[in-house]
């Protein structure tokens, strides 16, 4: 409790004008995020919520996407380079008399192990495989609509096709790689907008869920002061986040509600942060996190797990049919990887840019450089466009501006199949696991509330024995999730050159 007491971080900067100096090049670095917009040649001028992020999962213009990417870089990132190298070197300078070399060092110290990056890397690897299935499975399929003289030469994906400003997650191009296109889709945003869900109902449909297990229901306050939809009279940053007010009773989600299933995934995730926000609101203020950050990130997720299947999705009313064959269940098993899959390499690579950075070994000059050496080996993608040293496209990504970690997410989509695992097995549920739904079942809400209400109190790996029965971070839950995706993709990768080279070449193929 003393160590985590004295954990103050940057705030521990000895020098006030220091201090002063880096808060205001945060906020400044902020600022430019929340106001940035894009203008288009066409005289439209669209903010990133919803207006890009529609814009990028919908359109299957090569070149509107491409104005909006380099756009929406040229209005970030662009303007925040020097501005963010000062920051970095104030945020050091803060964090060394904690005896600290640097903020990553500080960041990574609180998953308590000696051994964290090793073991990333180890999780990234087992888990490669199937990243480059898939990865080699949607390249194809997005060669033949745009042709392959859009494709460089070393086998990397341009980042601005696949559906997300960010290329972080693939599941708005689902409708151009379904499998099996007469089968059951389970895309359910149609659905959603026929039934006129509002925010508030997609908000209560996902509480009656959390509800349905014996865990605790939203209080009035949340209902009343949270913000669930953007609002019109100020500019607002619309990326998601929940507040616990460490009164025990203030609890907030802020968000601006899009009627999407993806949204509907979003909402769970935050209302999963109120949940353990509420499950430890009796512990001592410094236990009042969550095991590890990770963990943290894993809760909503591990609900909307069941959410998302089609057994689920059919039980609530969003789904009218379910088929039970291979050619449904690989539809289904696609749908999952393209959020699931697609994330990895990405939730593994920004803070291994930004470890990087904080450590010196990255200098200002190279920030863009490293960025896309990154991007390039390990998740495949490359820029629609030639980038610069001048560029800073690490600050078109929110969680960079608002010097938000970012391997907590790693850790949470690896975790979160183990949690799925353990609270199936707790709900009897037996059967492949990407069909199990714990809808319903109070033994699995007992098992995951009594590890919610440790918060911090015990290291994490006490509380992920206490859940799962073993104390490590392990890639099996999620390789068994998917394996019969695995069997699939090698099937239809036989004879296609799988993978990519490391480096971005900047030849593109033939036509
Ligand atoms: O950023 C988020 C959700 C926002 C958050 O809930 O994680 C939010 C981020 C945040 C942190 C600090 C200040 C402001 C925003 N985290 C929290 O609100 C939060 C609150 C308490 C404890 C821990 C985190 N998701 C990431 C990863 C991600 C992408 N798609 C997903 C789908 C499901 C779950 C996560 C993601 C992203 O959008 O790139
Ligand atoms: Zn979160």
């Amino acid at each position: 409790m003393f160590r985590m007491i004295s954990d103050i971080g940057t705030d521990a900067m000895k020098d006030e004008a220091k201090l002063a100096r880096m808060n205001t090049l945060q906020s400044d670095i902020e600022g430019i995020y929340a106001k940035a917009t894009v203008s288009f040649s066409d005289g439209q001028t669209l903010a990133l919520e919803p207006g890009l992020t529609q814009l990028m999962a919908s359109s299957r213009n090569y070149t509107k996407l491409q104005e909006a990417w380099i756009g929406w870089r040229d209005n970030t990132g662009k303007l925040m380079r020097d501005k963010y190298a000062d920051f970095v070197t104030l945020s050091n300078e803060g964090v060394s008399s904690l005896g600290y070399h640097d903020t990553g060092e500080y960041w990574r110290s609180w998953y308590e192990s000696p051994t964290f990056e090793p073991d990333l890397q180890k999780l990234l690897e087992e888990l490669k495989p199937l990243y480059s299935n898939l990865h080699t499975y949607v390249r194809e399929k997005l060669m033949d609509l745009y042709g392959r003289d859009k494709f460089p030469t070393s086998g990397q994906i341009p980042a601005h096709l696949l559906g997300n400003m960010w290329a972080q997650q693939w599941n708005n191009i689902y409708d151009l790689v379904i499998p099996y296109p007469d089968k059951t889709s389970v895309d359910v945003t149609p659905e959603l907008k026929n039934q006129s869900y509002t925010p508030l109902r997609m908000f209560r449909t996902a509480e009656e869920f959390f509800k349905s297990l014996g865990l605790l229901p939203m209080p009035d306050r949340f209902w009343n002061k949270s913000i669930i939809v953007k609002p019109t009279d100020r500019k607002m940053v619309c990326h998601a986040s929940a507040e616990d007010f460490y009164n025990q009773k203030d609890f907030r989600i802020k968000m601006c509600t899009d009627i999407n299933m993806e949204d509907l995934v979003t909402i769970h995730h935050e209302m999963g942060h109120i949940q353990y926000f509420m499950q430890y609101k009796d512990q001592p203020v410094p236990f009042r996190d969550g095991a590890n950050p990770g963990f943290h990130e894993a809760v909503g997720d591990t609900l909307a797990l069941s959410v998302a299947t089609p057994k689920h999705l059919q039980t609530i009313g969003l789904l009218n049919s379910v088929e039970n064959d291979e050619g449904s269940d690989i539809n289904y098993l696609l749908s999952m990887a393209l959020e699931k899959i697609a994330f990895l390499p990405f939730g593994y690579l920004i803070d291994q840019w930004r470890w990087s950075v904080f450590s010196g070994e990255t200098p200002k000059d190279k920030f863009n450089d490293k960025w896309w050496e990154l991007r390039c080996k390990y998740q495949g993608v490359s820029p629609p466009v030639e980038r610069t040293s001048t560029d800073f496209d690490p600050g078109a990504k929110y969680h960079i501006p608002s010097n938000t970690p970012y391997i907590r997410y790693f850790v949470s989509f690896v975790v979160q199949f183990q949690f799925h695992k353990a609270l199936c097995e707790a709900a009897g549920q037996t059967g492949p696991l990407h069909k199990c739904d714990i809808y319903r079942s109070k033994e699995a809400g007992t098992k995951l509330g009594d590890m919610l209400r440790l918060g911090s109190s015990k290291p994490w790996p006490y509380a992920m024995e206490a859940l799962t029965g073993q104390p490590n971070m392990s890639a099996k839950a999620l390789m068994d999730y998917f394996a019969p995706l695995t069997a699939w993709l090698e099937k239809q990768n036989a004879g296609k050159q799988v993978g990519w080279q490391d480096a971005c070449s900047n030849q593109r193929h033939a036509p």
